[in-house]
C-alpha cells in the first residue's frame, strides 16, 4: 500500500519535471514520529503578552515582561506572542493573498519563479535539496516594497495591488513590532534600549519566506521543511490553525507547538545566538505535513543593515566560563554566503566565525 502510494504523482509540486510521492521520501532518520496536531499540554513554548507595553509609555511590570521573554530565548529560543498590536485586518488579509496565490494555476504562478541565482521568488520543489525535497511551496522576498510589487506584476499583471498592498503593510507592521522585541530582549538584558535596534535602520535585507504545504498522503514519510535553525536574527512566524511546527526540546524530544488564535510564534535566529555569545538560543524546528489539509506559514526573518557589526558587547561575557565566543562579523559578509548556498542543517553557516578552543 506504501509503495503504491509512493508511486502517485503530484501535481501540486512539480514545477518541472513530474515528480511523484516517492521523490520527496526523506531519509528514514528524519520521518516525523509525532503527527501535525500532537500538543502535549502542559508542554508547550511559554506564550508572553505585550499588553500595555505597546504605547509610548510602558506599563509597570515592563521590567518583568522583558525578563520573561529573556528567560523564555534562554530557554527554549521560543516564545508565542499575543496582544501583539498588530491589527488583525492586516494579518488575515495577507493570509488570504498567499492562499489566492498558491491556489493559482502552476504556470501564472511560475511567471514570478526564482532564478538559479539568487534564492527569491517562487519555487514548487527545490531540487537542489537533493534526497530531501520539502513538501512545500515557498515563496521567497525581500522586504522591499520595489521588490514586492516588481513579483506582483510578473504573477498578477496589472492586478497586481490587492497582493503588494497586503504584502508590504503586513512586512511594515513587523517590522515594527520586530525593533519592539528587541528593544525588549535588549532592556531585559541590561543593554541600553536600542543596542539592536540601531542596527536596524536600513530595512531592505530582511526577508520574507511563506511556505505552504500541500495535503501529503505519506505525512510519516515526508517534511514540509527539514529540521534546521534559522541563520538570521529573529523570526516572526505567522501559522494558521493547522499545525505542523515542532520544535526540538534540550532532552532531544520534539514536541508540537499548538497554534492559538491572534498569534506570533517568536525564534532566534543563529546570528542573534552569535551577537548574545550564546545567551539567547538559536533552537532547531521543522514543519510535518498532514494528510487532509493544506498549512500555511509566513517567517519573517529580520535582519540589519548590511554594514551592522555582529560584536558581542562585554556585558554579556562576564566571567571565565563564558569566553567569546564568536569574532565580531558584518552582517553583509554572512548574508553573502547565506544567499549563495543552500539550506544548511545545524548552524554550520556560522561556524566560520567561531573561535576554536
Ligand atoms: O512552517 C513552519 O511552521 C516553520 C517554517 C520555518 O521554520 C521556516 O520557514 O524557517
Ligand atoms: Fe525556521
Amino acid at each position: 500500500m506504501a509503495l503504491e502510494i509512493e508511486e502517485h504523482p503530484v501535481e501540486s509540486l512539480s514545477s518541472g519535471p513530474k515528480l511523484c510521492v516517492k521523490n520527496f521520501v526523506w531519509s528514514e532518520h528524519e520521518w516525523p514520529l509525532i503527527n501535525h496536531d500532537d500538543f502535549a499540554d502542559g508542554d508547550d513554548i511559554p506564550t508572553i503578552s505585550l499588553e500595555g507595553n505597546l504605547s509610548g509609555k510602558p506599563c509597570q511590570d515592563y521590567d518583568k515582561v522583558c525578563q520573561v521573554m529573556v528567560t523564555a530565548c534562554e530557554k527554549w529560543g521560543f516564545f508565542k506572542l499575543v496582544d501583539h498590536g498588530v491589527a488583525i485586518e492586516t494579518v488575515e488579509n495577507v493570509k488570504v493573498q498567499l492562499n489566492e496565490l498558491f491556489d493559482l494555476p502552476m504556470d501564472q504562478k511560475l511567471k514570478g519563479a526564482r532564478s538559479t541565482s539568487l534564492p527569491l521568488g517562487y519555487c514548487a520543489s527545490n531540487p537542489e535539496y537533493g534526497q530531501n525535497l520539502p513538501w512545500a511551496e515557498i515563496l521567497q522576498l525581500l522586504q522591499s516594497p520595489q521588490q514586492v510589487v516588481a513579483f506582483a506584476r510578473k504573477v498578477f499583471g496589472d492586478q497586481h495591488q490587492p497582493f503588494s498592498n497586503a504584502m508590504v503593510k503586513y512586512m511594515q507592521a513587523l517590522d515594527k513590532l520586530g525593533m519592539k522585541i528587541f528593544e525588549m530582549l535588549a532592556h531585559g538584558m541590561g543593554l541600553p534600549d536600542d543596542f539592536f535596534t540601531k542596527n536596524f535602520e536600513e530595512k531592505e535585507a530582511t526577508m520574507i519566506r511563506v511556505n505552504r504545504y500541500p495535503p501529503c498522503p505519506l505525512p510519516e514519510k515526508c517534511l514540509g521543511v527539514g529540521s534546521h535553525s534559522d541563520p538570521h536574527t529573529l523570526t516572526i512566524l505567522l501559522q494558521d490553525d493547522v499545525g505542523g511546527l515542532q520544535v526540538l526540546k534540550s532532552d532531544n524530544q520534539w514536541i508540537g507547538i499548538r497554534p492559538v488564535p491572534n498569534s506570533f510564534v517568536i525564534n532566534i535566529g543563529d546570528t542573534l545566538e552569535a551577537w548574545t555569545n550564546g545567551r539567547l538560543r538559536s533552537v532547531v524546528h521543522r514543519a510535518v505535513v498532514n494528510k487532509e489539509k493544506h498549512r500555511l506559514s509566513v517567517a519573517y526573518f529580520l535582519s540589519p543593515a548590511t554594514s551592522a557589526i555582529i560584536d558581542c558587547p562585554p556585558q554579556l561575557i562576564e566571567s571565565s566560563t563564558n569566553l567569546r565566543k564568536y569574532v565580531s562579523f558584518t552582517w553583509g559578509e554572512f548574508r553573502k554566503e547565506l544567499l549563495t548556498q543552500k539550506r544548511v542543517v545545524g548552524k554550520t553557516a556560522l561556524n566560520r566565525y567561531l573561535i576554536s578552543p
